[in-house]
């Protein structure tokens, strides 16, 4: 299949898919965003999109993170608590695969995966604009030139509307607000059609129609089946969760 994400039917052919089998695969990706039932069976007997099997990371020659065991299930959205200083950030990046552990291990086991760091994490210095940044998610599309350019508008385009950051695809990335990076890096994973998204902090900050447009797209990526794994205090994440975790002094409550 030449791409994974979603987008409409009437986008699929205004964007020249050239062959029904394209044109299929736009139409299911479309049809699976509109029918929560295929999402479920989806999500039905799936394995885990990453698993951490006792956990331990050092930073500065203190034990971090200690013993976790976790498993992030396809099909939902899981949500990290715990105080400040706890661990949450490190554990995301272990799992993200960008701090490598100190014992234990991270198995993960999808083809792609996004993390959106915290918003003072967030690169703020790169000199490429907003759809430079969310098009590298959809670099690794297989098809001829200028049908993969088509590809890959429409999933550009999709990708920053769904984060409501369509408006803005011309400005300099170096111009936004944390807030506004973290989405679109959000967008990129979307235009990647990542099966397991990380995010730290993802709603912080974030005015009640921001955050309200951030929820309801991580419910929608957990109802299609991806891994969705945030970490948040924020009480209306925290209430759309199919399950939270507590990380205390690095340690993982269930
Ligand atoms: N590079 C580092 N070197 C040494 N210690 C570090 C490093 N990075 C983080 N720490 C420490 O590890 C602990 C956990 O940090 P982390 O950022 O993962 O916590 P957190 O739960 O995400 O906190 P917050 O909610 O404030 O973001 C903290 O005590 C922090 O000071």
């Amino acid at each position: 299949m030449p791409f994974r994400s979603s987008v409409s039917p009437d986008a699929a052919r205004d964007a020249g898919f050239g062959d029904a089998a394209e044109r299929d695969a736009a139409e299911r990706a479309a049809a699976r965003r509109s029918d929560p039932d295929a999402a479920d069976r989806a999500a039905v007997g799936r394995a885990d999109a990453v698993t951490a099997r006792a956990l331990r990371v050092d930073l500065g020659g203190r034990e971090v993170l200690r013993g976790i065991d976790l498993r992030v299930p396809r099909g939902a959205l899981t949500v990290i608590a715990g105080p400040n200083g706890a661990g949450k950030s490190t554990l995301l990046e272990a799992l993200a695969g960008v701090l490598a552990p100190s014992g234990g291990s991270v198995e993960l086991a999808v083809d792609a995966h996004a993390f959106v760091p915290q918003r003072s994490a967030a690169p703020d210095r790169l000199p490429v604009t907003v759809r430079d940044v969310a098009a590298i998610g959809a670099w690794a599309q297989r098809a001829p030139l200028l049908r993969r350019r088509a590809i890959e508008r429409l999933l550009v385009d999709d990708a920053l509307a769904r984060v409501g950051m369509h408006g803005l695809a011309a400005r300099p990335f170096a111009e936004l607000s944390g807030g506004q990076r973290q989405r679109v890096l959000l967008a990129q994973g979307l235009a990647r059609g990542a099966e397991l998204l990380l995010l730290d902090e993802p709603t912080t900050g974030l005015d009640a129609e921001q955050r309200a447009a951030v929820l309801a797209v991580l419910r929608e990526e957990a109802r299609r089946g991806v891994a969705v794994l945030a970490v948040s205090h924020e009480p209306e994440l925290l209430a759309a969760a199919d399950r939270v975790l507590r990380l205390e002094d690095g340690v993982l409550a269930g």
